[in-house]
């Protein structure tokens, strides 16, 4: 096999805190106010990086962003120096406060849409970094999100990093959460899957009632045609609404794919059949036997799978192509959804090993392993053209650690939010991090 799918996780940044920011993700709106420990959080996610690094599979990382985004808050009109732009906003409007302090970009799921070369017009992988702009907080991301995907993949001859699609509802874009790519090979011509909450030129669609639908057909239409895909390389399908509004806020909370299988709950989607006929038919044109793994209703309710995030996995396919569920410590706190899992993996099916992690501090806002990773399948040669500074080694994991022993608190609180000291101590130690991870100047504090 000369082509992999590398996974690139957000390396959790210093400001790691519960503010209750998102709307429609129950765990962040329940744990609103819960102190956060940074640190542990910044462990366990560079702790399931090197296991999966030492099993073998390509791991890569994704910095944090500068947080407090004091450019941000200065657009809304706070001034002074940077300390002051702080003291202001923590005064006037914490919660703008707290939003402009989230480290929400660690769930690199949602850092970009990504369309290896295999399936691009142009033979390059290309990234859409997405606009995230149904939540304030979120919306922030994508300016650094492209700069660090540009420092990341700079070879132009392999790579292409797009703008995000234009800030607006009409265009909500939550980037690879809500699409899988199925394929026979990771570099061979593949089939990519769309999965939208609503449409917003097209009044025929339903939409979510209680929650808000992130994402949009239009959105999900438009990095399609900037990525060259063609009309036979790609599947659209709407979210049903009613699982929205059960709390499903990404498709990747419901369903997970790898290569041809695609792992997923019985409601996932409106018009599933025709879903999975259409993905099956376009996938067998590229010469793969499309494998749908359903779960039925009646074994996993929707409302287990939000709260053990059994679909927020990773499955990884091992050198003899059978398959590694990587599952978040919640599943086992969930008996009907841990029962399921040991059935699965016992059935004589592709997905056979269970491997789980404790991402509690990711978990706790609604992120679990699979929105903590950016997916990135490629050669071996356009691996060899990656910046090699943002690939899993033990002597990154040993220097990212040993950051993190340094720089990172250990409890943050919502009033620590507004503490001066904390500005200059994340940007001491992101100005680090871009030495350690060799990115060049990408932060705003860089640029001025
Ligand atoms: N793919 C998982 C994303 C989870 C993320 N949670 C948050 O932003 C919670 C932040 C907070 O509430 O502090 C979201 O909802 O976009």
């Amino acid at each position: 096999m000369n082509a992999y799918e590398v996974n690139f996780d957000g390396l959790v940044g210093p400001t790691h805190n519960y503010s209750g920011l998102s709307f429609g993700n129950v765990a962040s709106t329940s744990n609103t106010k819960a102190v956060s420990n940074p640190k542990q959080a910044a462990q366990q996610g560079l702790a399931k990086m090197k296991a999966l690094h030492d099993l073998g599979f390509k791991q890569g990382v994704l910095a944090p962003h500068e947080r407090p985004d004091v450019a941000s808050l200065r657009r809304l009109g706070f001034s002074g120096s940077d300390g002051e732009v702080v003291a202001r906003a923590a005064k006037e409007a914490p919660a703008i406060l707290a939003a402009a302090s989230s480290a929400s970009c660690m769930w690199t799921a949602n850092a970009a849409t990504v369309s290896p070369s295999g399936d691009t017009a142009d033979k390059r992988v290309h990234f859409t970094p997405a606009n995230l702009n149904n939540k304030f907080h979120r919306s922030i991301e994508h300016p650094t999100t492209r700069r660090l995907l540009q420092a990341m993949f700079a070879d132009e001859q392999h790579f292409m990093v797009h703008e995000a699609l234009p800030a607006q509802m009409h265009f909500g874009d939550e980037g690879a959460a809500n699409h899988t790519r199925f394929c026979a090979e990771y570099d061979a011509a593949g089939v990519e899957f769309f999965v939208f909450g609503a449409a917003a030129f097209d009044g025929r669609y339903p939409a979510p009632q209680r929650f808000p639908a992130r994402q949009t057909l239009e959105a999900c239409q438009a990095v399609a045609r900037l990525h060259g895909l063609s009309e036979s390389g790609v599947v659209y399908a709407q979210q049903d609404p009613a699982t929205i509004d059960a709390g499903v806020f990404h498709n990747d909370v419901i369903s997970v794919g790898n290569r041809n299988v695609l792992f997923h709950h019985e409601k996932s989607f409106l018009e599933q059949g025709r879903v999975l006929e259409e993905l099956s038919r376009k996938l067998a044109a590229v010469g793969g036997q499309f494998v749908p793994v359903e779960v039925p209703d009646a074994e996993v309710s929707v409302a287990e799978a939000v709260k053990s995030y059994l679909f927020n996995s990773q499955l990884l396919s091992k050198p003899d192509g059978s398959m590694i569920i990587v599952v978040p410590e919640e599943c086992r706190n969930v008996e009907s959804v841990w029962s399921y899992l040991q059935k699965l993996s016992s059935s004589g099916g592709p997905i056979n090993e269970i491997r789980v992690f404790d991402l509690k501090q990711s978990m706790q806002n609604g992120g679990g392993p699979a929105c903590l990773r950016l997916r990135v399948a490629m050669s071996a040669s356009e691996i060899a053209a990656v910046n090699q500074g943002v690939l899993m080694s033990d002597d990154l994991f040993a220097t990212l650690n040993a950051w993190v022993e340094r720089h990172y608190r250990d409890r943050l609180s919502a009033d620590d939010l507004a503490d001066p000291l904390l500005l200059d101590e994340c940007r001491t130690a992101l100005d680090e991090l871009t030495r350690i991870m060799r990115l060049g100047s990408v932060y705003p504090f860089q640029l001025v």
